[in-house]
């Protein structure tokens, strides 16, 4: 993980708003170097849609004008941050329990941009534990199935109920986060499919098929991988 890495691939991402956008603003540590860069570029008329509170938190911050997808229900550009990287731009994302927002944000986008250091990028998903959001009431039931699906993926660990000090994570939207220990996931469509037709699944980590153009940062700048 490099921060400097994250800092180029933010920055180049932000050449890519124009004045009079709707910019959708993604989560976590990538994407505040993205918000950041953006809000330093001082372009009028933007409005932006954050995917969490805290990315609203930090645009607010910075001056950006923010609105929500209630109000501005056609985003132009999303710029956001990954997980992992995979063949053909699929990505994992969740890590920062934003998934959902994040989703509903990037499927009402013209054009999504992934941002990355050259860490997240693998050569098939699953390292990193995939993040299922769910709804809390009867979130033990959701769990079991849940590993019933994963073990029809040749995915023997059940997934788990995220945790913090304080007792479990809540998402924005006051739901639970499973991560699952995927390890390799071999049929990326199929698994998604399989968890989001799940009672209790709210959403997953998977984002196929979303992803316009991945901006990987160098220590020196940075890469672009197309789909
Ligand atoms: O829920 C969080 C998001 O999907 C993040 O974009 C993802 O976890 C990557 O975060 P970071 O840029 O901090 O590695």
């Amino acid at each position: 993980m490099s921060d400097q890495q994250k800092k180029n691939a933010g920055e180049a991402a932000a050449a890519h708003v124009e004045a009079g956008m709707v910019v959708g603003l993604g989560t976590g540590s990538t994407a505040a170097w993205f918000v950041k860069a953006l809000a330093a570029r001082n372009l009028p008329d933007l409005r932006c849609v954050p995917t969490s509170e805290r990315t609203a938190d930090l645009a607010r911050e910075l001056g950006l004008t923010l609105s929500t997808l209630e109000d501005t229900p056609r985003i132009d550009l999303t710029v956001d941050g990954a997980d992992e990287i995979g063949p053909g731009l699929a990505l994992i994302k969740g890590g920062g329990a934003a998934l959902l927002r994040e989703k509903l944000v990037w499927e009402a986008s013209s054009r999504c941009i992934c941002i990355a250091d050259a860490a997240k990028v693998v050569p098939v998903l699953g390292t990193f534990p995939l993040p299922i959001e769910v709804v809390a009431f009867g979130h033990k039931t959701t769990a079991n199935r849940i590993a019933d699906v994963l073990a029809d993926h040749d995915i023997p660990m059940p997934a788990r109920v995220r945790q913090a000090d304080r007792g479990l994570i809540r998402t924005d939207g006051g739901n639970l986060i499973y991560d699952a220990a995927c390890k390799v996931i071999n049929d990326p469509a199929r698994l998604a499919a399989d968890l989001k037709s799940l009672t209790g699944v709210v959403e997953h980590g998977l984002f196929l098929d979303l992803t316009d153009l991945a901006i990987i940062g160098t220590d020196a700048g940075f890469e672009t991988i197309n789909p």
